[in-house]
């Protein structure tokens, strides 16, 4: 079933052509830096008085406004693509695949531009941003193939009737990704939706709204109808209870925080008036994930994978590693290791323009955050690398490395969602995983070992949804790592999968008897 896909490759910059494509789209960023951008309802752009200013996280500018869609309007796009559900969910699923196929095309002509806005809004490295349109070609690719497979059907076993079970769209879904991977994730979840035959209103975060409307730009360019495809960015707090509960909404498709993530479950389970169905909600959420080091690892490779995990991107992926558990024995010796290994990552920071290592954190609620927990950090353990940070030119915090950390305390227990890890010490493996499992999350962890007993016991008793060995705890690939958290990391859809889309899909079983 598989067959004919094949991961999208991510651009070599050391490459001049491509350096240079890439420079000139950075000229393309400036001489738009600054616009004003609408919504997209039902096909129609509506500038809104109110705006939502995007500000670049590596020098504070503005990057562009963007505007904010008041209840109203949210109102007015659920029910244009209610309207555009009643042909779209009709239309035939190669029709449907023809649009993707558009879409994968003009996503890589348009490239160097979304990978360079992408920089500029969220504060990625160039290959960074890249890595993230190749998952998003990948969520493409993938969702066509299984898409083929379930237009044919369950199948069933013979009989005497006419039998047949046939998946069928379901409604209006609603798009509610994060900032950290802002094309990606919300080009997955809209496609998810509308290859299935649904239509979708995308509320982007409010940090990164100008990649959310390049790629719904490019969305209408391939050919969705209107309606099909919606961009409504605005605040949460104002408009995210209202779409959430309202009655025409027929699945929400989450990715974010806890926090968000359970009210959004809540908001959904109650029935509005007029409603008749129960919300569907796809939550995927935060993640407090580990990494064991045991005795027999190989240490300088434990600790390029911890210190990569911890803080390429900052540590802004929900699945950095931010709490290395390591054996007593070789505690101190990794230790050092990581603080070797970081020490030069560090040396590397700067603006996602120039392609270093380690970038800004998204914006100044962030780094205030993050700041909070380096100085409790300071004082539940020992600062052995970083603990500083400078907002001056733009949202800048070194990458920091903290030993003596015990299990209880706040930050091996609290998503910071930043660069700071935590390394605590274990006297067993035993104790390793059960510190590792004590958590209410439950996303991702990856174990050093060439122990093979461990490796067996890990692979049963450490509770994520992925799991990794020998190998850092980030950068999952499509229909390579199938990712989805455990327990209060989500409801564990699994991305990219055939299951993923079953989640907007329904299953009419349908017999008719050929004796009448
Ligand atoms: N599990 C995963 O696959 C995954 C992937 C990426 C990020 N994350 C998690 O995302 C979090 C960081 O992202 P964030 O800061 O954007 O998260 P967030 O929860 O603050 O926001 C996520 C989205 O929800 C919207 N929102 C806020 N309040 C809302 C409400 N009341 N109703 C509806 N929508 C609302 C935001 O505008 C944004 O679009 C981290 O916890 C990280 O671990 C998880
Ligand atoms: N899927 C990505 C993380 C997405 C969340 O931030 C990874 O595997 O690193």
């Amino acid at each position: 079933m598989l067959k004919g896909f094949k991961n999208a490759s991510e651009l070599d910059f050391t490459i001049p052509s491509n350096r240079e494509a890439m420079l000139q789209a950075f000229a393309q960023v400036d001489a738009e830096k600054g616009q004003e951008y609408p919504l997209i309802i039902g096909g129609k752009r509506i500038m809104t008085e109110e705006k939502i200013t995007s500000i670049a996280p590596s020098t504070k500018e503005v990057a562009g406004k963007v505007s904010s869609c008041s209840q109203e309007l949210v109102d007015e796009a659920i029910r244009a693509a209610h309207e555009a559900f009643k042909t779209w969910s009709k239309t035939s699923v190669e029709e449907r695949i023809c649009c993707v196929r558009r879409l994968v095309d003009l996503m890589d002509k348009n490239r160097f531009v979304l990978d360079a806005w992408n920089v500029e809004e969220n504060g990625k490295n160039w290959g960074e941003a890249d890595g993230e349109l190749c998952e998003a070609l990948d969520f493409f690719n993938s969702y066509i193939l299984h898409m083929r497979e379930l237009d044919k059907g369950l199948e069933l076993v013979y009989s005497e009737e006419a039998t047949k079970c046939i998946y069928t769209p379901i409604g209006v879904g609603v798009a509610v990704p994060p900032w950290n991977f802002p094309l990606s994730l919300l080009a997955g979840m809209a496609v998810a939706a509308v290859i299935t035959g649904n239509t979708i209103v995308c509320k982007p975060s409010s940090d990164t709204p100008i990649v959310a409307y390049k790629f719904v730009e490019l969305c209408e360019k391939a050919g969705f109808p209107a309606g099909v495809v919606n961009f409504i960015p605005g605040s949460g707090s104002v408009i995210g209870d209202f779409i959430v509960k309202h009655p025409l909404t027929r699945f929400v498709n989450f990715t974010g925080s806890k926090e968000v993530g359970l009210r959004i479950n809540k908001m959904a389970a109650e029935v509005s008036e007029g409603q008749k169905w129960i919300k569907r909600v796809v939550a995927e959420m935060g993640g407090k994930n580990a990494i064991i080091v045991d005795s027999t690892a190989d240490l300088k490779r434990a600790a390029a994978g911890i210190a990569n995990s911890a803080f390429s991107f900052q540590g802004q992926k929900c699945s950095a590693c931010s709490r290395a558990i390591v054996l007593s024995d070789v505690y101190d010796r990794l230790v050092d290791e990581v603080v070797t290994y970081t020490d030069e990552l560090k040396k590397q920071q700067g603006s996602g323009r120039d392609n270093l290592a380690v970038g800004p954190v998204i914006n100044k609620a962030a780094f205030d955050n993050i700041a909070g927990y380096i100085e409790i950090a300071r004082k539940e353990g020992n600062i052995v690398l970083g603990g500083n940070y400078d907002d001056t030119e733009g949202f800048y915090i070194e990458p920091t490395v903290v030993r003596d950390i015990t299990r209880d305390a706040r930050i091996a227990n609290e998503e910071i969602f930043g660069p700071v890890l935590a390394i605590i010490k274990a006297e067993s493996f035993e104790e390793a995983l059960d510190i590792a499992n004590d958590t209410e999350y439950g996303l991702t962890g990856s174990v050093y070992t060439e122990d093979r007993g461990n490796i067996q016991k890990a692979k049963t008793e450490f509770h994520v949804g992925n799991l990794y060995f020998n190998r850092k705890s980030t950068g999952a690939v499509v229909l390579q790592h199938p990712f989805g958290g455990f327990n209060m990391s989500g409801t564990d859809a699994k991305t990219g999968t055939r299951d993923y889309l079953t989640n907007f899909l329904n299953l009419k079983s349908v017999c008719e008897d050929l004796t009448y």
